[in-house]
């Protein structure tokens, strides 16, 4: 591969989805080299004034009488990203609540289609509140959980989750895309090795949405929850989506029993009965404000196109581990993700025991990527805004700071978020 930064230049000259940049606030003005779109995307140029027309418009103006269009917003925001984002079908896809709030409702309706069986699968690598979700759920209802270990750069084996499934296992919770270390999962392969054992999978999306292409009908995909911040660019605790296969709706039963997954809600009838349809996963009033933003942030990479962001987004991490091998490897830094391209999500994950120094100084210098415990850079250049330069430009800033060493003078300990 060319390193130079004209290569890099050559690479956006031919970029088809370049033009995408200009709809994003700050991007190419603010001099930010950001590479934390894997945490929370940058936000579209259009989403202020989407979430003004919801204020002055629907709020102020039409005040209670807009429900009758709010009402339909988590399904219709739901439809937009099963379609344009997900390989899903129109109901099939519902954006509410929390990640952490969606996982917990499909696991324990997934757990309850499971009678009889008494083990939650999930990886020792998962993110840290998918992990809690599991042991919490499996506490309260006396099941036991198998954490499967996984590789912390190459992701989880499949072969070692195989030895993990048996007849006693009711759901398996995992990651499409690691948080760590970027590692890409087989979502078909691991659904069908479960579903033969008998299980149920819940794939949390979170770090795959918008980043690498997700089929889930084609895939045979049960259950899924996602985050619509990152790649979605729906905003700072924007809403997460759920996803469950049309097939399973009228079979599962989730555990919080609110209003607004009750069949003819404003009947307001004396028990719970719940909706036909993905509107059962739902619970309470929606986060209207929010849902307009996770709009605006559905349709961009609709409009992009996943197949087009995930070539982008992998030829991105191409040249960050390219000029990773070149000019940090003689300092020490080691890649922390998979070499292949092909088992990657669209983040690298680079490892040095400077790792919460670097990411310091990088910071003070325009370049944002996030630390993670307990020694790793991770770089999320988000294909919709990234330009191949920017990677260019951030790499070289890396490989500066550690000639001059002037990491070296940034404290240790860790700030309370990374
Ligand atoms: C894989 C994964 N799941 C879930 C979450 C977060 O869940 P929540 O939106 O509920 O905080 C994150 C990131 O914060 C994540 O990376
Ligand atoms: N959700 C976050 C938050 O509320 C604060 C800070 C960071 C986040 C993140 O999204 C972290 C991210 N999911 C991760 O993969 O580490």
């Amino acid at each position: 591969m060319d390193l130079t930064r004209a290569a890099a230049e050559a690479l956006d000259a031919a970029d088809p989805l370049a033009a995408f940049r200009d709809r994003f606030a700050g991007a190419g003005e603010d001099g930010l080299l950001y590479l934390d779109g894997n945490s929370l995307g940058r936000m579209p140029v259009e989403t202020p004034a989407a979430l003004a027309r919801v204020v002055e418009e629907e709020w102020a103006r039409g005040l209670v009488r807009s429900w009758s269009s709010w009402v339909g917003a988590a399904t219709r925001v739901g439809d937009l990203l099963a379609e344009g984002v997900l390989g899903a079908r129109p109901g099939e896809v519902l954006v509410a609540d929390s990640t952490t709030v969606d996982l917990y409702k499909l696991l324990v309706a997934a757990a309850d289609a499971r009678p009889g069986r008494d083990v939650l699968v999930c990886s020792a690598d998962d993110f840290p509140t998918d992990r809690y979700v599991v042991a919490g759920v499996a506490q309260a209802r006396g099941m036991t959980v198998r954490e499967v270990p996984a590789d912390a750069d190459e992701g989880l084996d499949p072969a070692v989750l195989a030895t993990a499934l048996d007849e006693r296992v009711a759901v398996v919770v995992l990651s499409a895309v690691a948080y760590r270390s970027g590692a890409l999962a087989d979502v078909a392969a691991v659904t069908r090795t479960a579903r033969e054992a008998g299980a149920l999978v819940v794939w949390d999306l979170s770090h795959a949405a918008g980043a690498v292409p997700v089929d889930l009908a084609a895939d045979g995909v049960d259950l899924a929850v996602g985050c619509t911040y990152k790649y979605l660019n729906g905003g700072p605790g924007a809403p997460a989506f759920l996803y469950v296969r049309r097939e399973l709706q009228e079979r599962l039963r989730q555990p919080i029993w609110g209003w607004f997954g009750q069949r003819d809600q404003f009947a307001m009838g004396p028990a719970y009965d719940p909706v036909p349809g993905v509107e059962r996963f739902a619970v309470g009033t929606p986060p209207v404000l929010a849902l307009a933003a996770v709009e605006v942030g559905a349709r961009l990479v609709a409009e992009a196109g996943v197949d087009r962001l995930a070539a982008k987004g992998r030829a991105l991490g191409e040249l960050v581990v390219a000029l990773a091998d070149a000019w940090l490897a003689p300092h020490g830094v080691a890649l922390a993700s998979p070499r292949d391209p092909a088992r990657r999500g669209a983040h690298v994950t680079l490892a040095s025991p400077s790792a919460w120094q670097l990411t310091q100084a990088l910071v003070d210098r325009g370049v944002v990527p996030d630390f993670r415990t307990p020694d790793r850079v991770r770089l999320g250049p988000a294909p919709l805004y990234t330009r191949f330069v920017d990677v260019w430009d951030a790499m070289a800033c890396l490989r500066d700071v550690l000639a001059s060493g002037a990491h070296e003078g940034y404290p240790a300990e860790r700030s309370r978020v990374t």
